[in-house]
């Protein structure tokens, strides 16, 4: 299965259960897999063909940066949700970073995969 990813691609986000976290944004740090049949790409090379990794990663910082939520696992639904509905995506792997949230931690994280291969 071919694939385009897209890694540690940094948003600034309202999120967060606590008060304190709804008064300033933080980073969140993004790693997508999505699965994609590279080849028409590379045969024609026409980005037409191809599954355009600025534009997913725009699509993602508009949807991140929309509205404040609450949990990391609500932003990685959603985002899995515009991947596959806006860009036809039939498989994805979503891993959401929050690098802030656990000052003994290096980074906490989920991931989910949504979608069949
Ligand atoms: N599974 C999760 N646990 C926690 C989350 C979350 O989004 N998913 N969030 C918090 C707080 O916002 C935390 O990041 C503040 O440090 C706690 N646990």
């Amino acid at each position: 299965m071919d694939k385009v990813l897209i890694e540690q691609l940094v948003i600034d986000a309202y999120i967060g259960v606590y008060d304190w976290e709804h008064d300033a944004p933080q980073p969140l740090v993004f790693d997508i897999e999505m699965a994609w049949d590279n080849k028409p790409a590379a045969a024609t090379d026409d980005i037409a063909l191809a599954l355009d990794y600025d534009k997913v990663s725009q699509a993602l910082q508009k949807l991140v940066q929309d509205r404040p939520r609450q949990l990391i696992e609500t932003i990685a639904e959603e985002a899995a949700a515009l991947i596959q509905t806006d860009f036809k995506v039939s498989w994805v792997r979503v891993k959401v970073g929050k690098p802030k949230a656990v000052a003994a931690a290096q980074t906490v994280a989920v991931e989910i995969e949504r979608g069949s291969k």
